[in-house]
């Protein structure tokens, strides 16, 4: 059984994690391109910890810019053998009223232009994905969460959209109607390619506004947006920082077998294998390619 490592992607308003001791940032290379910045290596109650500020220190990378295969690649590198990703979300629901944590399990990809798998021409692979995040990974955070008193809401779809610019009107009402729960900018493609790279995943959604669909509130602004995370990012890092203590110390199976997504996804034959495309999927997918 391998060494539980946790790596953490923090989203908006979540940049670094104050609770991380013996912390350093040391740059991780990909062959998949640039991570969005230095990972920063330590620990919490003795677990490794690996975190990513998945724009990057100052917020300088943008939803679709992100390079989300070299942030997973990178942390899988790192040794890296679960994901929590914490991101802000717009809310299509009344009762998850800004300020609500919700530990969404499901998600719709509606991005546009972001590269989405690790695999293709010359190494083809199809990983199952009915089941997106880690129910043990949830069962765990909301757990923590009960311990540090902090309510959290479990189960919810997350519409991932391309952005930058927010929804229309029109948009954010058909979301609304279709009974997806919030909406954000990010976990797709990351979800995806943490699941292609056998890591289990979950999400700590914070709901920052009601969307633009609510008649009862004006249109999204980040101002809002960046105050309701300022008021809650304590919360969040108090989140983590209480599953990661409590964290198994050898990594616990994942109930839906995503550290295992490879066993039989992998389609290309050995000799029809692309021998460049293969070297690249080292850290990835190595424990399935035999390299
Ligand atoms: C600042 S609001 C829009 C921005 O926040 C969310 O990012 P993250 O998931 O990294 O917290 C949303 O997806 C947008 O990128
Ligand atoms: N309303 C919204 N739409 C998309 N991404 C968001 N992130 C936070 N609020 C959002």
């Amino acid at each position: 059984m391998a060494r539980s490592v946790i790596g953490v992607i923090g989203g908006s308003g979540l940049y670094d994690l104050p609770g991380l001791e013996d912390a350093h940032w040391q740059r991780v290379e990909s062959p998949w391109g640039e991570p969005s910045d230095e990972l920063r290596f330590g620990t919490i109650a003795g677990r490794p910890i690996v975190f990513l500020p998945r724009h990057g220190r100052g917020h300088r990378v943008s939803p679709s810019d992100i390079d989300y295969r070299a942030n997973i690649d990178a942390l899988k590198r790192a040794g890296v053998t679960d994901i929590v990703s914490v991101s802000a979300v717009g809310s299509y629901r009344e009762d998850l009223s800004p300020g609500t944590f919700v530990l969404v399990d499901q998600f719709v990809d509606r991005t546009v232009r972001r590269a989405s798998s690790f695999f293709g021409k010359g190494c083809v692979a199809h990983v199952a994905f009915g089941h997106p995040t880690s129910p043990g990974l949830m069962d765990r955070l909301a757990a923590a969460a009960e311990a540090e008193a902090i309510p959290v809401v479990r189960g919810g779809t997350y519409v991932c959209m391309e952005g930058p610019q927010f929804s229309t009107l029109a948009e954010s009402r058909a979301y609304k109607a279709q009974g997806f729960d919030v909406i954000g900018m990010t976990n797709m493609p990351e979800a995806k390619l943490a699941r292609e790279a056998e890591i289990p995943y979950a999400t700590v959604a914070m709901v920052t506004d009601y969307d633009c669909w609510h008649p009862d509130h004006d249109h999204v602004d980040v101002a809002q947006v960046i105050k309701v995370l300022t008021d809650n990012a304590d919360k969040a890092r108090r989140l983590v920082a209480r599953f990661a203590a409590d964290f198994p110390l050898e990594h616990p199976p994942c109930p839906v077998g995503a550290d295992h997504a490879l066993d039989f996804a992998v389609m290309t034959a050995p000799d029809r294998r692309d021998p460049a495309l293969v070297a690249r999927l080292d850290a990835v997918a190595g424990r399935v390619l035999g390299r």
